[in-house]
């Protein structure tokens, strides 16, 4: 596993070659851990439109919308007519976050899912096989007779993507499917509010359910990233509800965080979410991003960075403090970093599709080193608590921040690779211009 935040200096810890203090110590054999998360298979298949095309077919901009077949198929047919079509990419939000954790970690990530039983060179479920990282396992899939999701990903002038789901098998996956032991030996369980989304009948919803029984049995942090503003909005208090009965963490970008708290100010909707969960990401577009998390109050440590003005006044004043789960704190303090675009954004912005999940995909490389640590290293003093992250809030937010800019920079919505390797300590990568 490569570690994240500053490799060179004090954070940096050679675990491949074992301190001779430390032999004595008790190890487990090698890695257990991995990350899983459950996600509806898909393709994404990028399209220019205008607003017009948009309203024809009933679709409002920057939502992800599930389409009937004959819809479907009336919508790829103009895209095809028009030659509107223009890149193909494998997609998912959780597929996308695993994928862009294999490259970041060098590590190991299970995907949950269905898969074509028969796979044609050249078709949907071949292309999705082609772009996902071979770190990524997909021995423990769902074979189904139909077909992955298509999402045509549809962009406007203005840059702003709409999803239009022509969603084949993709909530099929059934209760039966999920293996306890992955979800029981995973540094953390990732799913999104979309796998809830599915007709009466289909056993997604229920498969989710029961990977998060498994989670809760065996102490595996439940990670949700939101999906899209309008399923919140359908119902925030069954999603409040949700998350306080079932989610350590939580990932949503600011629109989502207005449907699901009612606050409009990223801080204070991070805020509010800590009442259910204990981890918030909230991404805010070129406003950079916020977390907001716990610390055990003895522990906690000043940043040496500018005192931060707004809604919570200088409220990154413990950005360097470590997160905790809010139980597993004595006298739990809120603790919250935000940090600027990096480098204020690329000249020019590819495609915003994906920017989410390679941010989210950052922190959850950042928890499984804490537990590769712990593992591999219980006795070290980074273990005195009961840590959820191996960095601090400040120095994940840097990660994370820096992760999106490589996804705003390209196409795709995964990273095509890791991050430049001479970028040995975030403090380089970030000042070295
Ligand atoms: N226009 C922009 N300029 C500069 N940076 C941006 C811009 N848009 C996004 N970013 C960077 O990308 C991060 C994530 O972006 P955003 O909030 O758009 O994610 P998202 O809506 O969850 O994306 P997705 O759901 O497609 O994965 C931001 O925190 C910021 O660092
Ligand atoms: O309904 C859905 N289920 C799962 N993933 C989805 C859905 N709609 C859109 N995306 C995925 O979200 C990613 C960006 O975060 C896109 O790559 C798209 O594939």
């Amino acid at each position: 596993m490569k570690f994240p935040g500053k490799r060179k200096s004090k954070h940096y810890f050679p675990v491949n070659a074992r301190d001779p203090l430390l032999i004595s110590v008790p190890v487990e054999a090698e890695s257990m851990g991995w990350l899983v998360g459950i996600d509806q298979t898909m393709v994404d298949i990028e399209a220019k439109v205008d607003d017009d095309f948009l309203s024809r077919y009933g679709l409002t901009g920057g939502y992800s919308f599930i389409l009937e077949d004959d819809v479907s198929e009336a919508l790829y047919q103009e895209l095809r007519q028009r030659n509107l079509l223009s890149h193909q990419f494998a997609g998912g939000t959780v597929g996308n976050t695993l994928h862009n954790y294999s490259m970041l970690a060098d590590d190991r990530s299970i995907l949950l899912g269905v898969i074509c039983n028969n796979i044609h060179i050249g078709d949907y479920a071949y292309r999705y096989l082609c772009n996902t990282s071979s770190r990524m396992d997909l021995n423990h899939m769902q074979g189904v007779d139909g077909a992955i999701g298509r999402c045509y990903t549809l962009i406007n002038s203005a840059g702003e993507r709409t999803f239009a789901i022509n969603p084949g098998d993709i909530n099929q996956l059934r209760p039966e499917s999920i293996p306890e032991e992955v979800i029981a030996g995973a540094s953390a369980l990732l799913l999104t509010s979309y796998l809830l989304r599915a007709k009466p009948g289909e056993p997604m919803p229920e498969a989710a359910m029961q990977a998060i029984e498994y989670a809760k049995k065996h102490h595996v942090p439940v990670v949700l990233t939101l999906g899209t503003r309008h399923i919140i909005a359908d119902d925030p208090q069954f999603w409040r509800d949700f998350l306080r009965d079932h989610v350590s963490i939580l990932a949503m970008n600011e629109e989502e965080a207005l449907d699901l708290t009612g606050e409009n100010d990223p801080l204070l909707a991070t805020d509010k979410a800590l009442e259910w969960v204990d981890l918030v990401l909230c991404t805010a577009g070129p406003a950079g991003l916020y977390m907001g998390g716990f610390t055990e109050e003895a522990s906690k440590r000043k940043t040496n960075l500018p005192l931060l003005p707004g809604a919570i006044a200088e409220f990154n004043q413990y950005e360097f403090s470590r997160a905790m789960r809010a139980s597993d704190c004595e006298q739990p303090l809120k603790v919250y970093s935000h940090i600027a675009p990096y480098m204020g954004g690329p000249e020019k912005i590819m495609n915003t599709n994906g920017a989410g999940d390679g941010a989210l995909a950052a922190l959850l490389h950042d928890l499984s080193a804490n537990i590769y640590h712990r593992q591999k290293v219980p006795n070290s003093n980074k273990h005195q608590h009961h840590y959820l992250t191996y960095s601090s809030l400040s120095q994940v937010c840097k990660y994370a921040n820096r992760v999106s800019y490589q996804v705003l920079h390209q196409h795709s919505p995964r990273l095509s690779r890791g991050l430049p390797e001479r970028e040995d300590s975030l403090e380089e990568a970030y000042w070295d211009r």
